[in-house]
């Protein structure tokens, strides 16, 4: 089942001058989401993948939310993008059958716990479960990212 979706990866147009050994992906996670559960907001461990990830979406569709802080910490208020709140927000719709890959080492990201997301003005229901394939590659040393507020191994 996966071959073809790592051989999908490697063949991405991003890659045309990229080392195939650095995109070697030997992770998988595997989330099962019933339709209006989430994801609770983090940042995945810099100490244990490197910052290359993919994540497959299946099943139904769902909105991923991103926010960026300065200071690197979670703060549950966060006033409307609008105001010159402390963070930078986005969000990004997942149809099914869709890969994204995402540097996450600064974002903090979440899945809302909703039955029904507003995209400007469009509902979209999570009528379905979804259920994400995530490929990671292993970290073998310490992270020396650029980021050490978000780096669990420089903080
Ligand atoms: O379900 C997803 O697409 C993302 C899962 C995730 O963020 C994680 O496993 O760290
Ligand atoms: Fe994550």
């Amino acid at each position: 089942f996966l071959s073809p979706i790592l051989e999908r990866i490697s063949s991405c147009p991003a890659f045309k001058n990229v080392d195939p050994d650095s995109i070697v992906l030997d992770q998988l996670t595997v989330n099962e989401y019933p339709p209006g559960v989430g994801l609770s907001p983090h940042i995945d461990t810099h100490s244990a993948f490197e910052d290359i990830i993919f994540s497959l979406s299946l099943a139904g569709p769902c909105i991923m939310e991103f926010r960026r802080y300065e200071d690197g910490d979670w703060c549950p208020k966060v006033e409307s993008p609008e105001d010159g709140s402390n963070c930078i927000k986005k969000a990004i719709y997942l149809p099914p059958r869709s890969l994204y890959k995402e540097g996450r080492y600064a974002w903090h990201h979440y899945i809302p716990h909703h039955k029904i997301d507003k995209v400007n003005d469009r509902i979209i229901r999570r009528a379905s479960r979804r259920v994400s394939f995530t490929l990671r590659k292993v970290r073998a040393g310490l992270c020396k990212c650029e980021f050490p507020q978000y780096c669990d191994s420089q903080r």
